[in-house]
């Protein structure tokens, strides 16, 4: 037992509980882990006003297009057909794609990485307000300052994530009825 925590009275509520920024980038987190792009996993969350998660996306193929048969190589293919960039769907995309509602007016998007230009197109056209992110790896390049001056010019705000919660782990094992 902690001695130096007063103890938890049974009616208290749970103190360790995710808040829901970082429940909502966790959740981009976890699907950016489906991608099977081995230089860079995205992973895309949109969430409505009442804090309902409406999307979910990573970085991969089109269905239907094999990850073992389309090309994930970049810099090392001599043809452009070779380059994962002819042919891999954004996770924002995927995510807006895959939306489960009519629309996505007034909705924020949680993504581990800045939006590219292409992908703030989608943003800005379906109406999501809000973009918080966790890597801005490729800013300065000419895709990102052409997706911030869309962005500003669209008055869709973005920010970087601040996590309140460094690390979450996730343990299977603690869920196991034994537990
Ligand atoms: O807005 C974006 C920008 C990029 N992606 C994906 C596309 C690729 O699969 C990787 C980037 O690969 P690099 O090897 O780092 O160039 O990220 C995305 O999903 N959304
Ligand atoms: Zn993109």
């Amino acid at each position: 037992m902690d001695v130096s925590q007063p103890p938890r009275r049974y009616n208290d509520k749970r103190k360790e509980y995710l808040e829901w920024n970082d429940y909502f980038m966790a959740t981009a987190v976890l699907s950016a882990k489906r991608s099977k792009d081995p230089v860079t996993q995205v992973g895309a969350c949109i969430v409505d006003q009442k804090n309902r998660v409406v999307a979910i996306g990573y970085n991969g193929f089109p269905r239907n297009c094999s990850d073992d048969e389309f090309p994930w190589g970049k810099s090392d293919a001599k043809q452009s057909l070779e380059h994962k960039y002819m042919y891999v769907v954004h996770a924002e995309a995927n995510a807006i794609l895959n939306s489960n509602c009519t629309s996505l007016d007034g909705t924020r998007l949680f993504t581990t990485l800045f939006p590219c230009n292409e992908c703030a197109k989608l943003i800005i056209q379906s109406g999501i307000q809000q973009i918080y992110f966790i890597s801005d790896k490729y800013e300065g390049h000419t895709a990102t300052i052409a997706s911030k001056r869309m962005l500003d010019a669209a008055g869709v705000l973005y920010s970087r994530h601040v996590p309140k919660q460094q690390k979450i782990l996730i343990d299977f094992a603690e869920f196991l009825d034994e537990n």
